[in-house]
């Protein structure tokens, strides 16, 4: 059949609109793939022929279920938790599990689908997945958390295992969680196995892992300005987010010389002239990890730095910025803003911080701009790396997965330019970043014949 018989773009999307009826952020993602997808596909009959694209815009299964827990007041509380298990062509299914009060199929959906692609473009055999529940974690005390994930595990279980689905942390699941989801893991199995990533280093978890993906967004970074001829050292970044991934993104820009200005949460940021060196970045990781507290008391504790409550970092003048808390974070405007002042590159620590018209804007104003799946894939990579560390029963030690995280990151960074080089010296690394994610997972798609 030749290739004009297949649907063009704008017919592909709006079958995606019309099955998936209201989930933007799914949408939204599938769209900003399928743009460059389809320009790739247009001499690629095969692809066309057997509705690779469309298949993996359909979650091979989503598991919805109950996750039922007694409050410190011995209040019954009912949540919904789903695990969104994607793709699994390439490997098991891969992907973190977010504890949000804004969490809804349809970001599950867009974060799996996008896990496929970032999974692939890190060289290592995993899948696409993602999970959640719309449990909201702040201001919960421990004993509750734990009750909460006990109770997500004793359904989730069912579902995942070292070889079938392997799920992490992602936002509001961090080290307590992945604790108490693996001790329920065990307890209920009676096995010890390698069925989530991102544990503690007593029982199996990799070095590097904490670190990972904001160490990587940074590494990322690095290679987009290297390849420009420039370096992170002497220049200024904006970071939003004060979680596991911008607090290691802050770590890293300061230690290669550049100086980290703000640092956010969902009530605000905190603007310090002065800079977050380490010593502040390990309060905030205290104030965040430990007490549990909000960045607003930064401005407190350090007096040069001031609170913008309600507001976003964007409009602080820097040369480079990285969305590091959640999607859509980034819009049209703060984009322009960004640009206007000087920004010379972006890296996202966060999955889909920036709205498409925000990516239009970097786009056309040339500067380096490095999308979640590909400048946040290290901690996904790290993860892969815990897993054969698990499956094998050994440990690496800290400066030899240092190395292996630079080395990846390198890697996806150049499988972007090898296909998102626009010949004119600059790389559209979103297109390089689908193109490639999509090859890898569509041709062992086109092995399996039609399943
Ligand atoms: N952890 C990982 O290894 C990886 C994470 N990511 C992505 O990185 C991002 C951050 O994750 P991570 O650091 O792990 O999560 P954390 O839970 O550790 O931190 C999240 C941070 O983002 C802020 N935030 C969350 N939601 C919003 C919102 N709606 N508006 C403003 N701020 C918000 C939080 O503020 P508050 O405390 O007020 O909620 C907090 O500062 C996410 O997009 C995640 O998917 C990507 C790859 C791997
Ligand atoms: O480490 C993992 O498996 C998951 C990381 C993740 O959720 C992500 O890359 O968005």
């Amino acid at each position: 059949m030749p290739v004009s018989d297949h649907v063009n773009l704008s017919q592909f999307m709006e079958g995606v609109k019309k099955r998936n009826p209201g989930q933007t952020e799914f949408i939204q993602a599938v769209h900003e793939v399928a743009q460059d997808i389809f320009e790739f596909m247009a001499d690629k009959v095969q692809y066309h022929e057997a509705q690779i694209l469309r298949r993996i815009a359909e979650p091979d299964r989503i598991v919805s279920f109950r996750v039922c827990w007694e409050d410190d007041n011995h209040n019954i509380r009912v949540q919904r938790g789903w695990r969104v298990q994607n793709n699994n062509a390439i490997g098991p299914y891969k992907g973190g599990i977010r504890f949000h009060p804004s969490v809804t199929e349809s970001v599950l959906k867009f974060l799996a689908f996008e896990q496929t692609f970032k999974n692939s473009l890190t060289g290592l055999p995993m899948g696409g997945g993602k999970g959640g529940a719309n449990f909201n974690p702040k201001g919960k005390s421990d004993a509750e958390v734990m009750r909460f994930c006990q109770s997500f595990m004793t359904e989730l279980y069912r579902h995942i295992g070292p070889d079938t689905d392997v799920p992490a942390g992602d936002i509001g699941v961090g080290g307590r969680e992945i604790g108490y989801m693996f001790g329920q893991y065990k307890r209920i199995t009676g096995r010890w196995e390698g069925v989530l990533t991102g544990k503690g280093q007593e029982y199996g978890g990799s070095q590097m892992r904490p670190e990972a993906t904001g160490y990587g967004a940074v590494y990322f970074l690095q290679n987009m300005l290297k390849h420009k001829g420039m370096d992170v050292e002497g220049h200024s970044a904006v970071i939003s987010g004060s979680g596991n991934v911008a607090t290691h993104a802050a770590e890293k820009i300061t230690q290669l010389g550049g100086k980290v200005l703000t640092m956010s949460d969902s009530g605000g940021f905190i603007h310090d002239p002065d800079g977050f060196d380490q010593e502040k970045i390990d309060w905030v990781k205290e104030l965040k990890n430990v007490k549990r507290g909000r960045i607003s008391e930064y401005a407190d504790h350090f007096t040069n730095a001031t609170f913008h409550e309600g507001k976003r970092p964007w409009d602080v003048s820097c040369d480079l910025a990285l969305p590091c808390a959640t999607q859509n974070e980034l819009n049209e405007d703060e984009a322009k803003a960004l640009v206007s002042n000087g920004c010379k590159g972006v890296s996202e620590g966060a999955n889909m911080p920036t709205t498409l018209d925000g990516v239009k804007v970097f786009h056309d104003a040339k500067i380096l701009y490095g999308p979640g799946k590909a400048a946040n894939a290290g901690g996904v990579a790290v993860s892969g790396l815990e897993m054969s560390q698990n499956s094998e029963r050994i440990s690496w030690n800290h400066e030899r997965l240092g190395e292996m995280l630079t080395d990846l990151m390198e890697g996806i960074h150049d499988k972007c330019t090898e296909y998102g080089d626009q010949g004119d010296g600059y790389v559209d690394y979103v297109k390089g970043a689908n193109i490639a994610g999509f090859k890898k997972v569509a041709d062992a798609m086109l092995a399996f014949g039609v399943v």
